[in-house]
């Protein structure tokens, strides 16, 4: 199936281009971002989800394969142990995740985001938002979470994961627990943070500490509950 490409808010906003159309409807845009602000703590406010973990991985992650497995049993331990799940309502982990939160019977989130090639929210989502920005959809992910987990995934993970990570180390927010699912995936990172970020001095010995890598899911959904509130 070929998608048709379509051009996006965020990618409107970051232009650098500067045009006078942009000019002139700058003030505008800046609504439209102040609206999504309001509808996303509205929406999340009202659905009272309690204790909340978001779960990060890759939309490319294949159905039939294991890491879609896990996914599911990941968002099912989470739904089990009385957490609600928030991923990116899109495909591949994040509805995995949804899927299995939707099997425990907990609220399962999604929110979704526009992108060029649109493919919608996953079936697994019953709390459901659509963001045109990245950056408001991120400050629904860390402010209605009290942990993470992240599923193996690509840029897009990384830069969610690396957002939660920052914020937690700068004391922006609680020190929230963080889990890592897949050590053949994930080691090489963590083994890299260790020894060339610590070591150049570009990030504290304990900072590596922020994260949990681990094959067990039990373990993982453990650790989340260090961060109810
Ligand atoms: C197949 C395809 C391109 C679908 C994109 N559809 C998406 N829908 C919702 N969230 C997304 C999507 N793509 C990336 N994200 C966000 O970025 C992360 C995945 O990016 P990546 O595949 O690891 O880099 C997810 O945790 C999600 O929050």
């Amino acid at each position: 199936m070929s998608l048709k490409r379509r051009v996006t808010a965020d990618e409107h906003l970051l232009d650098t281009a500067h045009s006078e159309e942009w000019k002139q409807k700058a003030a505008w845009r800046v609504m439209k971002i102040q609206a999504e602000f309001v509808e996303g703590f509205d929406t999340l406010e009202a659905a009272e989800l309690g204790d909340a973990i978001g779960v990060y991985g890759s939309a490319r992650t294949n159905v039939d394969g294991d890491e879609y497995k896990l996914g599911i049993e990941l968002g099912r331990k989470l739904g089990e142990a009385g957490f609600s799940v928030i991923t990116g309502g899109g495909p591949g982990a994040m509805e995995a995740a949804n899927r299995g939160a939707a099997d425990a019977g907990v609220k399962s989130v999604g929110l979704g985001i526009e992108l060029p090639f649109e493919q919608g929210i996953n079936p697994y989502v019953d709390i459901q938002l659509d963001f045109h920005y990245f950056f408001v959809r991120k400050v629904m992910f860390l402010k209605y979470s009290c942990g993470f987990c992240a599923l193996p995934g690509g840029y897009g993970t990384m830069d969610e994961l690396f957002e939660s990570l920052t914020l937690v180390q700068t004391e922006k927010v609680g020190k929230f627990p963080i889990a890592l699912i897949g050590t053949d995936f994930w080691g090489g990172l963590v083994d890299w943070l260790r020894d060339v970020m610590v070591r150049e001095g570009k990030i504290g010995p304990d900072d590596v500490n922020l994260l949990l890598v681990t094959d067990d899911l039990d373990e993982a959904v453990e650790h989340m509950k260090s961060g109810r509130k």
